[in-house]
């Protein structure tokens, strides 16, 4: 059987290195391009490449994107930075590429997903929820893509169920002090030396608290979710938001 010819944008980076390193291993994958920052996209095309393993930065992502659903590439996408803007923007070049598949995963980690599930089913059960994001320093964005669909999942969840907004009685408070609000949900980003990347959903009833906690403590822990994504994305034509649709955790 020929092997996936895949290539990895962003291939210097910290997790762009260790998915470089994940495609050659794998025994059904061929890595035909690796691409840095000032490298030409025409490599991409010029290498026959299948998928596309975007890991870059928000300010890159976009125009490697255009480039690869332009010349009917699939792409599986772990970089951040996604706006309704920026989707739609996505969205409209899908659409002129039939057959084309995009996969944008705002965490790659199989316990990062579980932990948007069961956030999302425990959001309408508590009067509060706020999300702590904890990452290493030299992370470019806040809050993490992974933090943002968090809050959103649970803003979702307690809207469809009719859960009345979290008490908080805070009259005067430091700019920043409650963290950002993402659709309602207090959101607050800790950047610490040490780290890799982490989470906690903090869920507060009367008289119990649940706390919903992951630590991806390597970055082996997203790279079956990148290979998975590359092998799936092909058979999905569009856009294709979170790894749970290749999960059948959706
Ligand atoms: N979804 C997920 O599970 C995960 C997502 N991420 C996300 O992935 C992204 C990358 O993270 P991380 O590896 O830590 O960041 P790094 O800064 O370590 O890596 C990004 C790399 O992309 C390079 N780059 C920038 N622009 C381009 C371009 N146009 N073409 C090719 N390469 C380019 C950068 O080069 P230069 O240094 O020269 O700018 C750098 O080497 C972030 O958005 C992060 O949040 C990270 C981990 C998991
Ligand atoms: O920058 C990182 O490191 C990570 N970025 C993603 C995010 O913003 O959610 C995924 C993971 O948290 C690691």
């Amino acid at each position: 059987m020929s092997k996936l010819r895949v290539a990895v944008l962003g291939a210097k980076g910290r997790i762009g290195s260790e998915a470089v390193k994940a495609v050659e291993a794998a025994e059904d994958m061929e890595l035909v391009a690796a691409l840095g920052r000032g490298d030409t996209l025409e490599t991409l095309a010029a290498s026959g490449a299948q998928v596309a393993v975007e890991l870059t930065t928000p300010d890159s992502v976009m125009a490697n994107l255009e480039y690869c659903v332009g010349h009917g590439i699939h792409a599986v996408v772990g970089t951040t930075g996604w706006t309704e803007d920026r989707l739609e923007k996505l969205k409209g070049w899908l659409a002129a590429s039939p057959g084309t598949g995009v996969l944008i995963a705002p965490n790659f980690s199989i316990g990062a997903v579980l932990t948007m599930k069961f956030a999302q089913l425990a959001a309408p059960w508590f009067e509060s929820v706020e999300v702590v994001e904890l990452h290493h320093p030299n992370k470019v964005d806040a809050p993490s893509g992974t933090a943002t669909r968090t809050a959103q999942l649970i803003a979702a969840a307690r809207r469809d169920a009719g859960t009345p907004p979290a008490p908080d009685a805070t009259t005067t408070a430091l700019d920043g002090a409650r963290g950002a609000n993402v659709d309602g949900v207090p959101v607050h980003a800790v950047r610490l030396r040490g780290l890799l990347a982490h989470q906690e959903v903090l869920l507060g009833g009367e008289g119990e608290t649940l706390t919903i906690r992951h630590d991806s403590l390597h970055h082996s822990s997203f790279m079956p979710g990148i290979l998975l994504g590359a092998r799936r994305v092909g058979s999905a034509p569009g856009l294709t938001f979170g790894l749970e649709h290749f999960l059948d955790l959706s």
